[in-house]
């Protein structure tokens, strides 16, 4: 059996990223730019005021000035004053020729049809946004590797762009084992339980960004179970199995791969919960066999899968480790890592209770895992531990 560092550490060298795609800016947010983004024109592409006010010729400051005409955000004609003239203007119009400087509507006196200046403080080139001052022709706007966010989205829509290279997220296939489990609605019969691994793996999708989610029921039958991770693997970028990892009689996920001609890369973790964890590749195509308890599922989701997935988008793990104090002393026995379902607060970590994995009753209210080490069996009230946060 490998250590957890080992399996994290075995995921990561066997990833790769996806090819990137071309996406049209409004579906790019929280993509890796793949490419380098060039400016194809100044912006702005013309001298614009930043104030609604009166442009003018700077050195016309302290002269009484003729108002000769007006230029408004999207005025198509050009308009140019002379000596001893100016321009009403408002925010995000083009200045008119001659003029250099805008003047706030606030520091003017107006009396029949010209203006006094009141601004002390004007400067030339003052309230002026000027050609190529947002970014100029050919400059790199953004690089290859950036995060887009919600601003950078509207940067390059700013300057033109409408369509950029980036690193997709993966689509995913999830095959749920047991012919015990039974969809919610349904009346329960005699030994069934519902089906609730592929609702949690399925909104945890949704939160990384992924809603191309296939989910395929499958009877604890080798052929059955066979036919549809052939099936799937044709189809998706990442495939999760969810129980039929351990080695009951009707645990086929490891043989079912074998036949389907995934690599094993390990099978069974120093960890609890999740012992059983199976991970393997088909060519570029990872496959997780998430041990059946819904504990297991997510505590397994949250340390592997998500990285993984995260990783073929060349994205950062979105699992955050940090330290925090135990809130109370914690005993357990050595051998396996534990991942306690816990809450975290002002530094704080409180395992909460309900830990065993087939429960997802407290896990429904942890925001944080609590990580006990392998070989430590006594934790102490205030000992400093790593937790891993859960993405909200
Ligand atoms: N002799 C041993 N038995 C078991 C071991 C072991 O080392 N030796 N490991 C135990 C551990 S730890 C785990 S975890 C489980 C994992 O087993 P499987 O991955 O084969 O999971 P299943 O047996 O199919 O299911 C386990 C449990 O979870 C329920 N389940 C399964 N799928 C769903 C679902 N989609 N929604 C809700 N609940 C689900 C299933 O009914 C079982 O109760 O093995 C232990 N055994
Ligand atoms: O580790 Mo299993 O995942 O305890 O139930």
């Amino acid at each position: 059996m490998i250590t957890v560092a080992e399996a994290k550490a075995l995921i990561a060298k066997n990833i790769s990223t996806l090819t990137a795609i071309k996406l049209p800016i409004q579906k790019a947010h929280r993509h890796i730019l793949a490419e380098d983004i060039f400016a194809t024109a100044n912006i702005p592409a013309i001298r614009q005021s930043s104030m609604d006010g009166y442009a003018l010729r700077f050195e016309d400051k302290d002269l009484s000035l003729l108002i000769h005409g007006e230029m408004v955000a999207g005025s198509s004609s050009a308009l140019s004053i002379a000596e001893g003239e100016t321009a009403r203007i408002f925010t995000g119009a083009p200045l008119p020729e001659g003029a250099d400087t805008v003047v706030m509507q606030e520091k003017i006196s107006l009396n029949d049809g010209r203006i006094t200046i009141l601004d002390d403080r004007l400067q030339l080139g003052l309230n002026v946004r000027g050609i190529g001052s947002e970014i100029k022709t050919n400059a790199l706007a953004m690089h290859k590797g950036s995060f887009l966010s919600p601003a950078a989205i509207g940067f390059l829509a700013g300057i033109g762009t409408t369509e950029v290279s980036v690193y997709p997220m993966p689509s995913v296939s999830i095959i749920v084992t047991g012919k015990e489990l039974c969809s919610p609605g349904e009346v329960l019969g005699f030994g069934q339980v519902y089906e609730s691994n592929s609702y949690s793996l399925k909104a945890a999708l949704e939160q990384a960004g992924i809603y191309e989610v296939e989910v395929i029921s499958a009877d604890d039958d080798l052929e059955i179970l066979t036919g549809i991770l052939e099936h799937v693997l044709k189809n998706s970028d990442v495939v999760l199995l969810t129980g039929g990892v351990s080695v009951g009689d009707y645990d086929f996920v490891l043989e079912a791969s074998r036949l389907c001609r995934v690599d094993q890369i390990f099978h069974k973790v120093k960890q609890k919960p999740g012992k059983p964890l199976f991970f393997g590749m088909q060519s570029s195509k990872p496959v997780f066999g998430l041990p059946g308890n819904p504990s297991s599922v997510l505590s397994c989701f949250y340390n592997y899968v998500l990285p993984a997935i995260y990783q073929m988008a060349r994205k950062d793990n979105p699992v955050k480790e940090i330290n925090a104090k135990l809130s109370d002393a914690y005993h357990k026995s050595a051998g396996l890592t534990h991942f306690l379902k816990g809450t975290c607060k002002d530094g704080f970590a409180t395992p909460l209770s309900a830990q065993e994995s087939f429960r997802l009753s407290s896990f429904a209210y942890a925001n944080c895992l609590i990580c006990l080490d392998e070989n430590t069996e006594r934790f102490e009230k205030d000992e400093i531990v790593t937790i891993l946060l859960i993405p909200e």
